[in-house]
């Protein structure tokens, strides 16, 4: 069987303490309960970025532009039912203060402290990079 090719977008927010954030998956959706970069599905038309843009304004209430986010690693993992392709940017700078815009619940998380957080399992092997990086 021939899996679509799911292209999600997704931001390592970094904040001036080295802390990353968390989102938590509401109730409801695919893989609820875990931990994940906020971002979510590029739409036809949309480039990573655009879409990553949008997501954090949806989901956040912040305003991150273009140059603020800078390519750090992928996710390339294998759903059931697709095949999920994660850009995962950073990003150390945006607009406006962060707000769970979704009911969401979200933590501030030192790397030393991620393994704390489950998370799905495509975002498994972004963790020893934010480690590498963050210390
Ligand atoms: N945003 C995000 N999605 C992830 C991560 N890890 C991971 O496996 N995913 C998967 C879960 C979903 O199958 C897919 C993202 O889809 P989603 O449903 O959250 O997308 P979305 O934010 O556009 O939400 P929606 O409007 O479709 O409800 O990627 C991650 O760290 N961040
Ligand atoms: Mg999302």
């Amino acid at each position: 069987m021939t899996k679509p090719i799911l292209l999600v977008a997704a931001a390592a927010l970094v904040d001036t303490d080295n802390r990353v954030l968390l989102s938590k998956r509401p109730e409801g959706k695919q893989l609820a309960g875990l931990w994940e970069f906020p971002g979510g599905k590029v739409d036809p038309g949309e480039t990573p970025e655009e879409a990553l843009i949008r997501e954090l304004d949806e989901e956040l209430g912040i305003e991150v532009c273009d140059t603020c986010l800078a390519p750090f690693t992928f996710a390339s993992h294998a759903y059931r039912e697709f095949h999920l392709l994660m850009p995962l940017f950073l990003c150390r700078n945006w607009e406006g203060d962060v707000i769970p815009r979704e009911g969401q619940e979200i933590a501030w998380v030192r790397a030393k402290r991620l393994a704390d957080y489950p998370m799905p399992p495509a975002d498994a092997p972004l963790v020893p990079w934010l480690r590498d990086l963050l210390g």
